[in-house]
């Protein structure tokens, strides 16, 4: 197949093309034809553009595949299976996402639906990055001052920390402004996804079944999900003030931004919901965390934090172990604790200002929860906090912990019976 083909599938170059199909041509069209009648979609160009490149996805796929089978997710109900999808052919898959495991994610989010009882179906190419081969960059012309207002929205915002130059330019050229009033639906719970949004400025909540779960303001994003997976749309996002958006259509998103952002969910979900501070959290909570991460690794004996100096960061321990450290009255280094793999540390702790033998005394439960009450409080570093062996942690800046972990409280509530002891506790 030639280069133009690839961009132009069914396009017809010549007449005595010998690969050319009409029947296949027609079949496509009705099907398309049955698709717009049934979902009337809002956005009609953007509907059709996602037909043809799901089916030319599902295409490439297939020659992917050496030819062995689709290679697509069949549509299907999560119910039907005991929530578990179902791969037409796992073999098909790319093999990458298949072994880094892509159907855990997808299981993931599916359950994070099915537990709000939504019935949903996950289509064909979910997952499966569009190739930059197919993809035509959009240019909307922008003026300067529109592009300095999207550097500043897209600024603070996790998904777009990792992009090289290339890519940013081509996030920036793609997006489209949106003002909408107080009021707006922006989102439809169980509308098709068209556009991702980040938040320039106003104010925005995010429903599901008519339940208020969390609301956006400048810097925030949302609309990813039904983008990633081919669902529909998991939740009903509605303007509370006059708002100006940036939306970022499907097929740009998903060459940009989507295999980042599904790599490091991936990477972290199993991770983060062993670790017990985010046992209790939705799958989505966790996703967001996930979203914030970023790797930090020390070499043996590599200061992590210095005791007395002001904390910024949350450490999530991946691999290997931390030594804590407490300057005695005479001025020696005295190991007060050691963490290792799934444990945390960051900001200052009240149990990093008692003995060893409190510490014992304590119970783990206990430690942890005062741990994670005291994250919240500005306070110096009580203890060093060195890399015994090759130490591998995730951190979280202190900002991202107070806007993502800020409802702390609830989660405690929801983990610990003894929430009010502890508190009070921590308090004195
Ligand atoms: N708890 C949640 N579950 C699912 N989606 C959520 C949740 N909280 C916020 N959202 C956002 O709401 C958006 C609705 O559209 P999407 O499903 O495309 O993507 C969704 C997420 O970006």
């Amino acid at each position: 197949m030639s280069h133009d083909q690839d961009i132009h599938p069914f396009a017809v170059h010549n007449t005595d093309h010998q690969d050319f199909n009409l029947s296949e041509y027609q079949g496509l069209l009705n099907e398309l034809n049955q698709q717009v009648r049934q979902q009337q979609p809002k956005d009609l160009l953007q509907f059709c553009s996602q037909f043809f490149l799901k089916k030319l996805e599902m295409e490439r796929a297939q020659h992917r595949g050496s030819g062995s089978g689709s290679g697509t997710y069949s549509a299907f109900s999560p119910f039907g299976n005991q929530g578990e999808p179902m791969y037409e052919d796992q073999e098909g898959l790319d093999k990458d996402e298949a072994r880094d495991g892509v159907s855990d994610l997808q299981k993931m989010h599916l359950a994070s639906l099915a537990g709000r009882g939504r019935r949903t179906s996950v289509s064909a190419e979910s997952l499966q990055p569009t190739s930059t081969h197919d993809f035509v960059k959009t240019v909307i012309p922008k003026t300067d001052e529109q592009r300095e207002r999207i550097r500043a929205a897209i600024g603070n915002n996790f998904l777009f920390k990792n992009l090289d130059e290339e890519q940013y330019i081509d996030v920036v050229n793609a997006m489209v402004e949106k003002l909408v009033v107080s009021g707006t639906k922006v989102i439809e719970q169980g509308g098709v996804g068209d556009y991702f949004y980040i938040v320039e400025s106003g104010t925005l909540d995010c429903l599901i079944n008519g339940s208020k779960v969390t609301e956006y303001t400048a810097g925030g994003s949302f609309g990813e999900l039904a983008l990633m997976y081919n669902a529909p749309r998991a939740a009903t996002i509605v303007a509370t003030s006059d708002s100006v958006l940036w939306a970022l259509d499907r097929v740009a998103f998903r060459m940009i931004l989507m295999e980042n952002t599904a790599r490091k969910r991936r990477m972290y979900d199993s991770f983060l919901a062993e670790v017990p501070i985010f046992k209790s959290l939705e799958p989505y909570e966790r996703h967001k965390i996930a979203d914030a991460l970023e790797p930090i690794q020390f070499d043996d004996g590599q200061v992590v934090i210095k005791e007395n100096d002001v904390g910024e960061n949350f450490y999530l321990i991946e691999q290997g172990n931390a030594v804590f450290y407490k300057t005695a009255p005479d001025g020696a280094q005295q190991e007060v604790n050691r963490l290792s793999k799934g444990d945390y540390f960051g900001g200052k702790s009240r149990w990093m200002d008692t003995t060893l033998g409190d510490l014992l005394l304590m119970s783990l439960f206990t430690v942890s929860h005062l741990l994670e009450l005291a994250l919240l409080n500005d306070r110096p570093r009580a203890a060093t906090v060195v890399a015994d062996g090759r130490l591998k942690c995730v951190t979280l800046g202190k900002k991202a912990f107070t806007r993502l972990l800020g409802p702390v409280m609830d989660i405690l509530q929801r983990n610990s019976e003894n929430y009010h002891a502890i508190l009070k506790q921590a308090n004195q």
